[in-house]
């Protein structure tokens, strides 16, 4: 069961879960993160699995960044077990782009920081992989621009397409749209859907917007006292429209477990987009 799970630490008995745990691409066990006298992280578990889309939602300060950070490899001070199998990529709140190289080249970065042998250059070197997926996210044209040229949509889609060139089994998704206007954030949807139903990895995508988690992932998450404590299946095909009836009753369900009231969350949405307002997490800022 522990195979292709380098970072294993541990192993829980085999037995009912044990399909499920064949298809993971992301297994967390009792993970444990504290920072000075503070728990943050105090025995959190998740699965995801080989091209599942997940949300997790919660407060500010819940400890997403964190759990986050640890699948990314990027905190290894936790405690339990994490296991990963596959090349992980990441895109951030901030497109952190090297201003000082081109966006080809900032793509092509993404394969610089591959580790274990990833494929992202099959098919042709660097330069071309990076061609590739910047014509995936609608950037063709823009491999020779500098990135302070970039508007932030565009920032953003050359972020994507630095995490896309890894081919990555698990993309990890760190409020990539909180930063955006309305529309482009709509935008953005549409295309993450679109990388996401082309190439199929695992998707954790950490958010303050209730929609936008619904809209998106096939499981949204909240995460609450260090721990995942609840989880909504939505059983909807894409794309979903705002107003589906199916979804209030889930947006409801998702404001209760974050302690909002419906009538609490920020109505900031411009009214012409379509859908209409957002149901942002309150004193969240995004
Ligand atoms: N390097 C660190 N040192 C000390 N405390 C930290 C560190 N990183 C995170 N924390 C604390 O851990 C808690 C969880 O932070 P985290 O960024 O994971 O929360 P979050 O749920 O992502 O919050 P937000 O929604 O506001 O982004 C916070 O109280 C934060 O101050």
């Amino acid at each position: 069961m522990a195979q292709g799970f380098p970072g294993l630490t541990g192993e829980r008995a085999a037995g009912a879960d044990d399909r499920a745990e064949s298809r993971a691409v992301a297994r967390v066990r009792g993970l444990t993160r504290r920072f000075g006298e503070r728990t943050v992280l105090d025995g959190a578990d998740l699965t995801i699995e080989r091209g599942e889309f997940v949300a997790l939602l919660g407060r500010s300060g819940s400890g997403k960044s964190t759990l986050l950070r640890a699948l990314a490899g990027l905190d290894r001070e936790t405690g339990g077990d994490l296991a990963v199998d596959g090349t992980v990529a990441v895109a951030f709140q901030e497109p952190r782009l090297v201003p000082w190289k081109k966006v080809r080249a900032n793509v092509a970065l993404g394969l610089r920081t591959s580790g274990g042998g990833a494929s992202g250059t099959s098919g042709g070197g660097p330069r071309a992989a990076a061609d590739k997926a910047l014509a995936e996210v609608g950037l063709a044209e823009r491999g020779d621009a500098w990135p302070l040229t970039l508007s932030g949509g565009e920032a953003q889609r050359a972020s994507l397409a630095r995490a896309l060139v890894r081919e990555p089994g698990l993309l990890l998704l760190d409020e990539p749209f909180s930063a955006l206007d309305a529309l482009t954030r709509i935008t953005m949807h549409r295309l993450v859907l679109d990388l996401w139903e082309r190439h199929r990895p695992g998707v954790l995508l950490v958010t303050h917007d209730v929609d936008e988690a619904l809209l998106l992932a096939d499981r949204v998450l909240v995460l609450d006292g260090g721990r995942i404590a609840h989880e909504t299946r939505v059983r909807l095909p894409r794309p979903r429209p705002r107003d589906h009836p199916d979804l209030s009753g889930l947006r409801a369900t998702l404001l209760a477990r974050l302690g909002v009231t419906p009538e609490d969350a920020p109505q900031d949405a411009p009214q012409d987009v379509p859908g209409g307002p957002r149901a942002d997490v309150p004193g969240e800022t995004p």
